[in-house]
């Protein structure tokens, strides 16, 4: 039970229409989850416009509503609150409904297009060897302490977000690593949060179908290191184009920078990169660790960077990066009997694909061949299509296009997009088998023994979204069972 008017504090208001001296007892900005005393912010959607729902907020019993235009006819034993921006409004009264819980922990927030769960569920794990309570907001799980709790999104809504954070502070909780998404940001889920820090890993092709200008995508990342506050870190990758853009008037009184290309703060050199892990050299000292790829280099350098920034010690940070496990579905790979390798990678965009299949390219013999089984998103930015078949055939022997999530969309219309980008000499290698089941089989059935097969864009989900609906879909499972079937 919180007054109205402390929800309100820090809010940019233009017009109150009733008290603000009123209980409010939850917050919702869904109008169907609104009970007796609710307070309802009316968002404007990507489908549909909550001013529609606020009288049915009200009717469930909502005591006040936040909204960007003030409804026509009021009813008046109810408080209207006019702002300019609704979104924006949520994350702040969320933060204040839960008595501003980021403030209670050390929230570190990590954002770019790839590495923000590796790097998010590394400084988890690091901490935790650190022998710290901490806290986990990624696209795979949340976690709270070791307590798991499903995730819904990369970054939740600004409710589930702060609700995540006091449960993470009554646990004893000291730290939270988060993904912050470029949606969060632009959609305000953590404004209002304090962050003690913030990492860039990276930005490409992604999202355009939402943000539409790669520009706007750049200013939606950079919204996270603008919201620093003078006591924290910011610490961004050097080696990628908009690394120092991120640092552009941001007010975080550390500022650091890694590379592994440019002169930077934090620097690491690959020394060995093969199946068994990456031997790195981190600020003159030696890591073995069990991720594969050069990108994995950039990931486990951030992850010391702020390991270090966070005051721990340099060889205690290392020693503890050398024992941690490899994230479920990043380069996770099977190998059969028959010495045919699988590996499950959540590559979803152009850049993660070339960086995966490179790593592959720096691997392999080339005595054997490399098998794609790639396919994209539904509902999902659909200029990276053809880019993503492009990649994957000029880094594979054979390629075999296939479903994703198709969620709303025809698959086959969806492949039909991604080969607009095979080039006429690359058609030869192409297969198209729209069962993302039956494409994963066919590519066990035909690698013979040293053969590498890459299935991409899954990773550790465990369903396939088709019209709504999410059912069990497992690759590794499959790439599992066919394998013993086939007595590979
Ligand atoms: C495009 C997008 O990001 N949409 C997110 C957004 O929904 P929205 O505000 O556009 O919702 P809407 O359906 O148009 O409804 C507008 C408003 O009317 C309300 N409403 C609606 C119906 C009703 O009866 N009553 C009512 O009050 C809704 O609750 C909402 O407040 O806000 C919702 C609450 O936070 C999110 O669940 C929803 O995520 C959708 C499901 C989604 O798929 N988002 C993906 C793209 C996403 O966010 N991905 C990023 C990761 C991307 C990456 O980095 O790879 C993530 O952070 O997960
Ligand atoms: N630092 C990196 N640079 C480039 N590619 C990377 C990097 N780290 C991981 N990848 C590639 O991107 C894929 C996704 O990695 P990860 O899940 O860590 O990214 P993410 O930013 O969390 O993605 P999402 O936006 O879906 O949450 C990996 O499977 C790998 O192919
Ligand atoms: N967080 C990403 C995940 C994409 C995963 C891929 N399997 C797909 O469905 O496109 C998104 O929502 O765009
Ligand atoms: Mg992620």
């Amino acid at each position: 039970m919180k007054l109205l008017q402390d929800i309100l504090y820090q809010v940019s208001i233009k017009e109150v229409v009733g008290s603000t001296n009123i209980e409010v007892e939850s917050i919702v900005f869904d109008s169907r989850k609104a009970t007796k005393s609710s307070l309802f912010i009316a968002i404007k959607g990507a489908l549909s416009n909550g001013h529609e729902f606020i009288d049915q907020a009200i009717a469930n019993d909502a005591v006040a509503v936040i909204c960007e235009e003030l409804p026509e006819s009021k009813s008046p034993d109810i408080t209207y609150v006019l702002v300019s921006d609704s979104h924006e409004a949520l994350g702040i009264m969320a933060s204040n409904f839960y008595d501003n819980p980021s403030e209670k922990l050390k929230l570190i927030g990590i954002t770019g297009t790839n590495g923000k769960t590796t790097t998010s569920t590394m400084l988890y794990d690091l901490l935790r060897l650190l022998g710290n309570k901490v806290g986990l907001i990624s696209t795979v799980e949340n976690k709270i302490d070791n307590e798991i709790v499903p995730a819904t999104h990369t970054t939740p809504d600004a409710v589930s977000f702060n609700q995540l954070l006091v449960q993470m502070v009554e646990s004893g909780c000291t730290y939270c690593f988060m993904e912050v998404s470029s949606h969060a940001l632009h959609q305000h889920r953590v404004t209002g949060a304090k962050f003690s820090g913030a990492v860039y890993t990276n930005l490409s092709h992604d999202h355009l179908d939402y943000h539409k200008t790669f520009d706007a995508y750049i200013a939606a990342k950079k919204m996270l290191f603008d919201m620093l506050p003078k006591e924290a870190f910011a610490l961004v990758n050097l080696d990628d184009r908009q690394g120092e853009t991120m640092l552009q008037n941001c007010k975080a009184g550390i500022q650091r920078t890694y590379a592994l290309k440019s002169m930077a703060d934090f620097k690491v050199k690959v020394i060995e990169n093969q199946f068994g892990g990456l031997h790195v050299n981190i600020d003159g000292l030696d890591l073995y660790a069990k991720m594969v790829g050069r990108f994995n280099a950039y990931n486990l350098l951030s992850a010391y960077a702020t390991g270090v920034l966070l005051g721990f010690e340099k060889l205690d940070v290392l020693t503890a990066l050398s024992s941690i496990n490899p994230v479920a579905g990043r380069f996770q790979y099977v190998i059969s009997p028959d010495k045919v390798t699988a590996i499950i990678d959540y590559a979803h965009t152009p850049d993660a694909l070339k960086n995966v299949l490179k790593t592959v390219e720096d691997i392999r013999t080339k005595n054997e061949e490399v098998i794609t089984v790639v396919g994209c998103g539904g509902n999902r930015d659909a200029t990276k299509r053809p880019e993503m078949a492009r990649i994957a055939c000029k880094f594979s022997d054979r390629v075999i296009f296939t479903s994703d999530n198709p969620r709303n969309e025809d698959p086959e219309a969806i492949i039909e997009d991604m080969i607009k980008g095979v080039e006429p000499q690359d058609f030869r290698k192409t297969n198209t088998i729209v069962n993302r089941k039956e494409a994963i089989k066919m590519a066990c059935s035909i690698a013979r023994s040293g053969d590498i097969i890459l299935i991409a864009g899954k990773g550790h989900e465990k369903y396939q979204e088709i019209k709504g609906e999410r059912l069990p879909f497992d690759d590794l499972a499959i790439v599992n069972d066919t394998f013993k079937l086939l007595n590979h």
